[in-house]
Order: C-alpha cells, then structure tokens, then sequence
C-alpha cells in the first residue's frame, strides 16, 4: 500500500479573530512606544501624526487560522487580518484546502493565490493565504512530530541572535541584543526641525550605546528620496547601520535611487509590506536594497519564503524577516542568508523582553541575552493560549 494513501487529509478550517495585541501587535492600548509619534505616509496630516491608531494602524485585529486534519490533529497560525482575513479564509480560500492531503501545501497554496487573483495579488488576501500556510506548516510538523524547521532542511547555527527594535536600543544592549532599531519620529512635514529631532535622537542614543553596537531607522514608507538622502548623510557619523523603509514599498525606482544615494557602507533595507516571489524580484533586480525584511505572516507564508530567500541569495542579498516570532524563527535557523533576526520589544517602555504575540500564543520563546535557541517542538511549538476569547464572525 502507497504512503500516500494513510496521509490525513484536511477535514476543516477555521478563522478566527481577536482583539488586543497577538499577531497584530499594533492593537496596543495608550502610552506604548509603537504608537507614540511615529512618522508615516499619514504624518502629513497633523491630525494623524501623534497616533498610528488615529489613520487605523489596528484596524484588522488578530487572524486565528486552524487546520484541523482527518486524525483529529489541528495546526494552527496567527497574523494579522482580523474579521476580512478571517472572511476570505473560510469563504474563498478553505474551498482549495478541506479534503486535501496535508502534505500538497505546494498544490494548496498555488491555488488559493491563483484562484484569489483576481482581487488579491498582495495585502490582505496574501496575508489570509500567509496564515493558511503557515497553518499547514504547523500541522505537517505535527503529524510527522517535527519542528517546521526540521521540515525546511534543519538549522545552519545552534540558535539565533536577534537585533531589538523598540525606543530603548540603551536597554537592548544592556539585554545582550546586537543592535537597536529606533522608529523615526519625524517626517518631511515637520521640516528642518524634524530632522534636527531625528538626528538628536540618534546622536543621544549612541552616546548612551557606544561605538561598536548597531543603531538603525525604521522610517515605516514616511520619507520621500531628498529626504532620506539627507537623513542617511546626516546620520553617517553616527554610524547609522542601515535606513529602513524609508519609501512607500511600490517606489522601486525611489529605493533603487537611494540606494545609490546613500554613504558607501551604510544598507538600504526593506520589503515588510512587499509580498510574494515577484514583489522580491523587482526588489532584487532594480537594485532597491541591501536586506529584505519579508513578514512571514503577510508575504505568503513559509511556502513563498522559500522561493524569496533563494531569489535573494542568488543575489548575495540577505533575508532579515520582519518581526513575525515563531513563525520566522524556524525559517531563519535553516538559512544561510539570514544571519540574524528581528525582535519587537513589545513592552510598552520597551524596557523588559516579552512575547511578541503576547499574549495570544503559549511557550511563545523570546531572545535570553540576545539569543535563542529555538525549541525541537513539533510544528512550531506554541499553543493558542485559552484565556483569548476567540470570535468567529462570519460563520451565519
Ligand atoms: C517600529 C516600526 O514603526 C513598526 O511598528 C514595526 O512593526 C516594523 O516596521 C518593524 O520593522 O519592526
Ligand atoms: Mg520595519
């Protein structure tokens, strides 16, 4: 008798929605540094430049997809894509995955991008599509009793170093990170102040850290080139690692100019709002950057990432992704062309290390002195913590 024929197959899946933090870890309440003046595409606005919250930044809410296999075994992920997300996962995208094999994700994942072409392409649809994968990830681990990463070729290093991304990069490397990404605070709007502030800022900080620890910017897409050219120069004294999306993701042509803009030395990352393997391509090929920064949860899923991870490194370009915990960590330990990965310090003073999805998803690990070694756990290794009331809106 085939192998094939006592794989499981999907009996149903599930999408769910929650509020407060988890995987949309922008639906914070008042007083946390991630909604705390942060220069946007919308800071042009003055009365959308105090609060990401004001423009809808936490909008969407936490996705729960769950997979539930014909042996009673259940995957599950989490990301961001709330009530829509959790619409188009039941309603469009279950029709490609219930009565499946667990083990056709490749087959899955082609049809439920290709059928939701049509109105998806990014966004959204492709963050719904993420949060299926990354499901059957999680189940294929659990029905073989691996970790994802075991699945994807197993680790290239024993654990991970993490740079901290957060207001306090003088706390991180006091916590053993090796680096601090600072948002910036002010964009174009505010004028020739505003970038006096952004340089103080930097200039403060790394009197605090010294000379040989990493400071970056994360510009979240506020920038337009002049601006960030003058940013980044500004900036290179103070040994500033990389400047990160500092343009709006569909200005290939402006990234690609910065690029050449900026000090010899200093990177140009970005990629956390591309998605898919040709998003990456015209990244990679019109020169745009030195780093991606895919969001597991919003680029496609592991399924995608493999394909943007060797596209990239064909062009020595390295895959740093997006803060997306679990989810990312098993991928990084198993690539050469991620040599390191992102934390978000989710206190709110930025100030003590907890989960990221905190606090959605049980024995979420987090970086001890820097680093982590991620646990042999099957799938990847956490458990929806029962306290979080789940909603599913759209089943009537
Ligand atoms: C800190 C940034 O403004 C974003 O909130 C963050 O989610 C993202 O850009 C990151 O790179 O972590
Ligand atoms: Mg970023």
């Amino acid at each position: 008798m085939s192998a094939f024929t006592n794989t499981p197959t999907i009996r149903q899946v599930r999408a769910y929605t929650v509020r407060g933090g988890g995987a949309d870890y922008h639906d914070q309440s008042g007083g946390h540094w991630i909604d705390d003046h942060i220069a946007t595409p919308m800071s042009k606005y003055p009365e959308y430049r105090q609060s990401r919250q004001t423009f809808g930044l936490n909008v969407l809410g936490t996705l729960v997809v769950e997979v539930e296999a014909s042996d009673g075994t259940v995957g599950f992920a989490v990301t961001t894509g709330g009530e829509i997300g959790a619409w188009i996962v039941e309603k469009h995208l279950a029709r490609f995955v219930e009565g499946r094999r667990a083990t056709d994700i490749e087959k899955m994942w082609d049809q439920m991008f290709n059928g939701t072409l049509f109105y998806g392409r990014k966004g959204i649809v492709l963050n719904a599509i993420s949060g299926v994968d990354l499901a059957l990830w999680d189940l294929l681990g659990k029905l073989r009793g691996e970790p994802v990463y075991h699945l994807l070729g197993g680790p290239v290093r024993n654990e991970l170093q993490f740079y901290a991304t957060g207001a306090r990069p003088d706390l991180a490397k006091q916590m053993g990170f090796i680096g601090g990404k600072l948002p910036l605070h002010h964009g174009p709007a505010e004028g020739e102040e505003g970038l006096r502030r952004n340089i103080a800022l930097l200039a403060d900080m790394r009197e605090r850290v010294g000379d040989d620890f990493w400071l970056m910017y994360d510009c979240w897409m506020s920038l337009d080139v002049n601006y960030a050219t003058r940013l980044a120069q500004a900036a290179h004294n103070l040994g500033l690692k990389w400047i990160e999306e500092a343009l709006p993701p569909d200005d290939y042509w402006g990234y690609a100019e910065l690029r050449r803009n900026v000090p010899k030395g200093m990177m140009v990352t970005t990629g956390e709002h591309e998605a898919t393997r040709w998003g990456f391509r015209m990244l990679l090929e019109m020169g745009c950057c030195d780093i991606v920064q895919p969001d597991v949860g919003w680029c496609g899923g592991i399924t995608e990432l493999i394909k943007i991870s060797a596209l990239a490194d064909a062009h020595n370009v390295l895959v740093v992704p997006h803060g997306s915990s679990v989810y990312s960590y098993h991928f990084v330990v198993t690539r050469h062309n991620s040599p390191f990965a992102e934390f978000l310090m989710m206190a709110p003073k930025a100030d003590t290390v907890v989960p990221m999805f905190n606090p959605l998803l049980l024995d979420e690990p987090v970086p001890v002195n820097g680093r982590l070694k991620v646990p042999d756990r099957p799938g990847f290794g956490v458990r929806l913590n029962p306290d979080c009331a789940l909603s599913r809106p759209h089943t009537h």
